[in-house]
């Protein structure tokens, strides 16, 4: 797993093999030390050169190790060996330098860069610290400051960025390698005793408590409950205030709380996660692998509200050509400028040029004929989308994808007006739809295999987590969502406030609690989607029956909030006041709870004392148990795929890795026994009554979370 060569005559030169990433695996490490050994004791080798094979460095430790015993020679002495090596050894970076892979980099004496390789310690957003010691060598090479940012947010730098903190001595825009081999050997003989990280302090910073109370301050704010950057902070801080050898012993100690933390199983669940919904699979047996995607050159997009907008930027980013359709004139030239906007402003972040070029604009839809794949983002009203999918039906060519962003509307009955319903998917994009990380790729019961492969690879070039999923009501984000909400609105009936259960939401690791972000996106939203549903009566009944609706409990707060004339932020008043429509700071607000007073004596309900673990029951086991019945139904392919979504697109903390984990976590039969309870105690509320999956996942020995989808694929066997 490290292959050994003599280059040059006198250059050791060892080669990291373990595909894809060179990750340090237990073999790897076993060649490294092997191979270095080989290289020291060769009286023919002045100086040694390590590089990984197939453009890539190294990828750091190999996470998959860190779930069974670990075995093989241990990081900390191998580093330290090649720190201490009589002969100077030269890290080639190419592609990536991340974790473990820097680690060993900063073990060496000297380190050259490609000018495209990408260097990091991203350890923490794995729910870890760079603990082979990264968090000693790094800040005593660049200074405190430096490397606080970079381990306590993880973030990869450019070879550029590298060079100009003092991370890599060289950048090439040639072969690393042979520009490694060269470095060698011009520096064979010199001194090493400079070169030697561990050796040195860390370069002297003023006023330095004054600095890690500022950082950890910072750090505790944006963590929202995860401990990994709070413990980065103390590991540099021990490389600041304290000798090599102890700080060693204190990143050990750091690592060792981290290592078996319930937050670092869910980062790295997540990290897997990420990476398997790109395997995605249809109920039908139709495969990522064996699906191949229609190549796109041209887009379009059709309607340029806020949604659209957003799309045309992320493809245009794409570097696609982009066909952006409005048939209003006054919202075309608005659109147009916005869009410039943005992308200017996107372009200005990436240092790179405005793709303003790639968008042509028009106001007739006749522009999109000769276009790859469509995507319509009109206004969310099912005949006008089935009018928009007629008329693109008529002036595509034949074989055009056509992509619906919605939200909610029925994807198989947009597919069922066109002519070919298996050119038809859904694209559910969140907004900003350029900025926000999730794309939920809908399919329906005829969508070609070939036109959800091409969905999925444009998310993936648009950067962003696109998960494949079944077409029913709110696919699957949204139609979890509305369990949580609503559990929520019956917390208030019962004598909760606002503030309580956001606080309890929001101490649990969400950005934002149900009802702020309800002020957020405005109560108008589901307020008409409710009225569509015939759910929205006048405000005047009164008692338990006024809150039975269509057989089951309904609160009816939301609605009389917006005959208020109360939908959130933009309004000036929701679930809080602010100071001015538009405004975002969310204030208490003494009418809603004298409202909420009065509503309840309307209703003869008696207010009682309702506590945080209560509201986090109650509106998280509601939603995880709406997952269950999401996979017992095969709209979600497995948990990873709930979870991704969660994560990526509805603020689910990343280090409680999302809904289905965190049930896992918690454990299937408490979940279960939790729902139950509540069940008992609101009859009348059908999302409380447990799964039939979750309770067969419980009756076959909770099976843990990766063993999932054998053991739902078993039950359904046995129905
Ligand atoms: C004591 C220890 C201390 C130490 O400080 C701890 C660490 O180093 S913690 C580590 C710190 N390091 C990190 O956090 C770096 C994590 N890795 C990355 O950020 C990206 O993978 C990288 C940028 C390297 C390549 O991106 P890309 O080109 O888009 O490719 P991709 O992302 O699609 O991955 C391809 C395949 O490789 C797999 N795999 C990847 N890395 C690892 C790994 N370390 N291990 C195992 N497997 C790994 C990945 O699962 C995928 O498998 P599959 O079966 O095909 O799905």
């Amino acid at each position: 797993m490290a292959e050994y060569n003599r280059v040059s005559e006198c250059v050791g030169l060892i080669t990291l093999r373990n595909p894809p990433v060179n990750a340090l695996s237990a073999a790897v490490r076993q060649g490294i030390v092997d191979t270095v050994q080989r290289a020291l004791s060769d009286p023919n080798v002045k100086s040694v050169v390590i590089c990984g094979q197939n453009g890539i460095f190294c990828g750091g430790a190999d996470i998959k190790e860190f779930r069974s015993n670990m075995t093989g020679p241990p990081l900390i002495p191998m580093i330290h060996a090649i720190e201490s090596a009589n002969k100077p050894v030269v890290a080639a970076i190419e592609g990536s330098a991340l974790g473990g892979g820097l680690e060993l980099a900063l073990g060496c004496h000297y380190r050259i860069a490609h000018s495209k390789a990408r260097l990091g310690l991203p350890e923490v957003s794995l729910g870890l610290l760079p603990a082979a010691g990264g968090s000693q060598r790094l800040p005593r090479l660049i200074g405190v400051p430096a490397a606080l940012n970079l381990i306590t947010t993880g973030r990869h730098v450019t070879a550029a960025e590298a060079l100009q903190l003092g991370i890599v001595d060289q950048v090439t825009d040639h072969n690393t390698v042979a520009a490694a081999v060269k470095f060698a050997l011009s520096v064979a003989g010199r001194s090493l005793d400079p070169r030697r990280i561990s050796t040195h302090p860390c370069p002297q910073q003023p006023d330095l408590d004054a600095l890690f109370e500022e950082v950890m301050q910072k750090v505790r704010q944006s963590a929202r409950g995860a401990i990994a950057p709070i413990a980065c902070v103390q590991a540099v801080r021990a490389a600041a205030t304290l000798p090599y050898a102890q700080g060693m012993e204190r990143e050990r100690e750091l690592m060792a709380t981290l290592f078996t933390s319930g937050q670092a199983r869910a980062l790295q669940y997540c990290f897997f996660a990420e990476r398997a919904v790109g395997r995605w699979r249809m109920p039908s047996g139709a495969r990522w692998d064996t699906s191949k995607p229609r190549p796109v050159h041209k887009a379009a997009v059709i309607g340029l509200g806020t949604m659209g907008r957003g799309i045309t930027v992320a493809l245009a980013q794409t570097g696609l050509s982009v066909i952006a359709v409005e048939t209003q004139e006054k919202q075309l030239m608005e659109a147009k400028q916005a869009i410039s906007g943005m992308l200017e402003r996107g372009a200005k972040g990436r240092g790179v040029a405005p793709a303003l070029d790639g968008v042509i604009y028009s106001q007739n839809i006749q522009a999109v004929a000769d276009v790859d794949l469509v995507i319509e983002a009109v206004f969310e009203d099912i005949a006008l989308k089935t009018k928009v999918f007629q008329q693109l039906s008529a002036v595509c060519k034949p074989g055009t994808l056509l992509c619906t962003n919605t939200s909610a509307l029925d994807v198989d009955q947009l597919a069922s007006e066109t002519p070919n319903p298996e050119l038809v998917v859904g694209m559910h994009f969140f907004a900003p739809a350029h900025v926000m990380k999730l794309l939920e790729v809908v399919y329906g019961p005829r969508s070609s295999p070939q036109a959800v492969a091409t969905a999925m690879q444009l998310g993936k070039k648009m950067g962003k987590a696109s998960v494949a999923v079944g077409n029913c009501r709110g696919f699957v984000g949204n139609r979890m969502l509305k369990p949580y909400i609503e559990e929520a609105f019956f917390l208030l009936e019962e004598g909760a406030t606002p503030e309580l259960v956001d606080q309890a939401l929001e101490e649990f690791g969400f950005p934002m609690g149900v009802f702020r972000m309800s002020d957020l996106s405005g109560l108008d939203v589901g307020w008409r989607v409710r009225k569509g549903d015939g759910l929205v009566e006048p405000g005047t009944a009164s008692g338990r029956s006024a809150r039975i609706r269509q057989g089951r409990r309904y609160s009816p707060l939301g609605d009389l909030l917006c005959e208020e004339g109360r939908f959130g932020q933009k309004t000036g008043r929701g679930w809080y006041q602010y100071d001015k429509p538009g405004s975002r700071v969310a204030r208490f607000d003494p009418w809603l709870h004298s409202f909420l007073g009065a509503y309840r004596a309307q209703h003869g309900l008696v207010a009682r004392r309702i506590d945080h673990q209560e509201v986090l029951e109650r509106c998280l086991y509601a939603l995880i148990n709406e997952g269950f019945h999401i996979l017992d139904d095969g709209i979600a392919a497995g948990p990873e795929d709930i979870d991704v979504i969660y994560v990526s697109g509805y603020g689910w903390p990343r280090h409680r890795g999302g809904p289905m984990f965190y049930a896992n976590m918690v454990g299937l039969a408490k979940v279960l026994e939790r729902l139950e309870h509540y069940q008992q105690l609101h009859p009348e509320v059908p999302h409380l009554q447990p799964s039939s999956l979750l309770r067969r996942l419980v009756a076959s020995g909770s099976p843990p979370i990766h063993k999932w989808g054998e053991a739902i694929k078993k039950l359904h066997s046995q129905l």
